[in-house]
């Protein structure tokens, strides 16, 4: 935080910290929380009541509704139509109980969310020089009164923006697009438990944020909180930023990126409620760890999760795992595919038939004859788009002429009860020979619908071969073989609306071609620290930049430059570590704390018996500290070192709230911890080279509190004992 901000000038608390009982603000202020709390409550109750009747109600009311429809499709037409009316009818009915029911049901979510905490700041605004000034409360959901007055405004609200902006006086918020001035008279923030007002915060002269020291000075919890009600203003930016196809965020360690990410998802979804889903959001992390780390934080806003992947998840899903993942492919490979798609010709060998368990229903040949008879358009997504009709035609064919296969109509004739329900919805009985080809073919097409699906998925096509062809290559990665179908199909998920990329300094330009073209519909938000990158080759800032531009049109950039995990000590050894050449400022907004300790030790046996003291101790203080190991062979050793004394933590596991564990630095990424100790700070492990200083960048970044750097033999060069 900037050395201007000055402290608070008011609180409801004395320099001893105790509460003054007496405090006209506080007693004014805790009146009014009384009166929220109790409209919010009795809200509550109404609801659940209306809810639980609305229920009993609406299905007496759906039952004698479809009573009076008598199903009459064989009678005469105006007969018809009453049927058909009635039907109309009654599916209205349903759809205005399912709104009614929805929107209530989102209600009592608002109301139960606002009854932990009914808000936690408020602006007093002048909206215009004659009008006198108005209180306006936000909290993490918006509520307004039975006569439509507004109790609580939501955080993401375009108004909520003035608080935000951590600006007096003059400020603005901008609606619509149109920004609005506006006269801040007063910025209180409050800290409340359901209907206790525990303290408040006025800050009248320059604006310091009580709330955040105070939420910062909390140990490490097992899981990532949301920062609603402290948002700094360079992360507001960053949250509030107008929608652009790609955003690339650029921040310091522990300077809030991923909490600013989570923020983000919960501001577009609630922009965009009447579009977005939670299933359109695309998130990649670095690990399942993170993921476990970070899966409370939209919940605790009342917002549902997107959909969650690590790269491999993604291949995975794609159904290009079981391959090298591809994240060392080199990105000319893939501009060698895009530039050979141009002479690219399909042969019969590159072809695969098409076949439902043992059921062969188009031999390679019939698909040659189809890729044939598009062949003049070239490989590419309407030659693909062509073939792939194609084939679901003559699938179809195949199936209807063997619906008239005799046996395969014994077959369907003797299905018992249960199965003739499965596929026909009743059980048959046909009377000649007509209805049972018709039925053998309804039979068949469910039996065989797979068929489709794979022709979808360009089953037919054996894109590994063409791959290795094309790229003159014994095998082809994950990024090769995804890029390659993107560009044959010419479509990825085109319903994906955004997709965040926390760490976005650990993707090889390759990895990001392959998600660019795969979202080529969607807007990006990508997150990272450049001095992070704890892998060789992966793509640079620019190289980013350049990527987007080209792929999105533009890419906006946003810098976040104040650590608010670390202490100012913590903060000064890992910002030491940034290459001369860059002119960054990093700041801690903490107080200080203690000094890292750095110790060299002569041999094995002395070292084992510091860090075993050093664990030893770790256990006895209060938080989480994690041993971080520079790869996973040096965990397997420490594990073996220090025998149950440190929890191991490989992929897939959630962190503990309070012990010691042992862990990977790939594993540690994006996590934080109240002391990391570093057991391998020598000069092999961590050598004077930019790799090395990135990955020890990144190991004492994870530490909030305490950091400890163990080397046995020759300290790195990178710090100074
Ligand atoms: N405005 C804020 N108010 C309260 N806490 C905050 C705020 N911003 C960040 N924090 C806290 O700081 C810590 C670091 O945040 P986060 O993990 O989001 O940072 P990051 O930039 O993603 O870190 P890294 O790149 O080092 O993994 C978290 O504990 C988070 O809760």
């Amino acid at each position: 935080m900037s050395d201007t901000n000055k402290v608070q000038l008011d609180t409801g608390v004395d320099a001893a910290g105790t509460i003054d009982e007496q405090d006209p603000v506080l007693i004014e202020e805790q009146a009014h929380l009384d009166k929220i709390y109790a409209k919010l409550s009795a809200m509550r109750d109404e609801l659940a009541a209306e809810l639980e009747h609305g229920h009993e109600g609406a299905a007496a009311d759906l039952r004698a509704l479809s009573d009076e429809i008598r199903p009459d499709f064989g009678g005469a037409a105006d007969e018809v139509m009453e049927t058909l009316a009635a039907i109309e009818t009654l599916n209205s009915v349903i759809d205005a109980y399912n709104q009614y029911h929805d929107f209530s049901v989102d209600k009592l979510r608002r109301l139960l969310l606002l009854l932990r905490q009914p808000y936690f700041a408020k602006v007093r605004l002048k909206m215009a020089p004659d009008r006198p000034a108005r209180d306006v409360y936000i909290g993490a959901a918006g509520m307004t009164d039975e006569r439509s007055r507004p109790l609580i405004v939501d955080w993401r609200n375009p108004v909520a923006e003035t608080y935000y902006n951590q600006e007096n006086g003059q400020t603005s918020y901008t609606v619509n697009g149109r920004t609005r001035t506006v006269e801040l008279e007063l910025r209180r923030q409050f800290d409340i438990t359901r209907n206790h007002l525990n303290t408040y915060f006025d800050t009248t002269i320059a604006i310091e944020d009580s709330l955040l020291l105070g939420a910062l000075r909390r140990h490490h919890s097992e899981k990532l909180k949301d920062i609603t009600a402290t948002i700094q203003r360079e992360q507001n930016e960053v949250v509030r930023h107008e929608d652009v196809p790609a955003l690339l965020v650029n921040g310091i360690a522990g300077s809030g990126k991923t909490s600013v990410m989570l923020q983000r998802i919960a501001f577009l979804l609630y922009r965009e409620r009447e579009t977005l889903s939670p299933s359109q959001v695309h998130l990649f992390g670095p690990n399942a760890v993170f993921e476990h780390y970070i899966d409370n934080v939209l919940p605790s806003m009342g917002e549902a999760n997107p959909q969650v992947y690590t790269w491999r998840d993604f291949c995975e899903a794609q159904g290009a795992g079981g391959r090298d993942l591809g994240v060392d492919t080199d990105p000319a490979s893939l501009e060698a595919l895009e530039a050979g798609m141009g002479s690219l010709f399909l042969t019969v060998s590159d072809l695969r038939e098409i076949r439902v368990g043992d059921t062969v229903l188009l031999k390679a040949n019939q698909v040659e004859g189809a890729v044939d008879k598009y062949a003049r358009f070239g490989v590419g997504p309407r030659f693909c788009a062509l073939v792939t009709d194609d084939l679901h035609d003559r699938v179809n064919r195949r199936i209807a002429s063997m619906s008239k296969d005799e046996e395969l109509q014994e077959e369907m004739l003797g299905l018992d009860v249960d199965d003739q329900v499965r596929f026909f919805g009743e059980t048959v009985s046909p009377e000649n020979e007509q209805e049972t080809a018709s039925l053998t073919r309804r039979w068949l097409e469910q039996r065989f619908a797979a068929a489709h699906d794979e022709i979808d998925r360009l089953a037919w096509l054996r894109l590994d071969r063409v791959a290795m062809r094309m790229l003159n290559k014994p095998s082809v990665s994950a990024s090769e073989w995804l890029y390659l179908r993107l560009l044959i199909t010419g479509r990825g998920d085109t319903d994906a609306r955004y997709v965040m990329i926390d760490e976005v300094q650990d993707y090889t330009t390759a990895q990001l071609m392959v998600l660019a073209r795969h979202f080529s519909r969607a807007h990006f938000l990508m997150l990272g620290d450049e001095h992070q990158a704890i892998r060789e080759g992966t793509a640079s800032f620019a190289q980013i930049r350049e990527l987007f531009c080209r792929t999105h049109g533009s890419v906006d950039e946003c810098r976040l430059l104040t650590s608010y995990r670390s202490s100012p000590e913590i903060t000064a050894l890992f910002s030491g570590l940034v290459e001369h050449d860059e002119p960054v400022k990093l700041a801690s907004v903490h107080r200080s704390g203690v000094a890292p300790h750095i110790e060299v030790l002569p041999d094995r046996d002395a070292f084992l018996a510091a860090l075993r003291e050093r664990v030893a101790a770790a256990h006895d203080a209060e938080g989480l500290t994690a041993v971080v190991a520079a790869d996973d062979g040096a965990v397997s050793w420490l594990a073996k070192q220090l025998g149950g004394a440190a929890d191991v933590i490989k992929n897939d596991r959630e962190l503990p709230a309070t012990g010691v564990v042992l862990m990977s630095l790939r594993l540690a990424k994006g996590l934080e911890f109240d002391h990391v100790i570093i057991p391998d700070a020598s000069a092999e492990t961590y050598p004077d080279t930019p790799l090395a200083r990135r990955r020890l960048y990144t190991a004492v970044s994870r530490a909030m509190h305490e950091v400890t750097l163990l080397a046995q033999g020759e300290l790195t060069p990178l710090v100074s004992a």
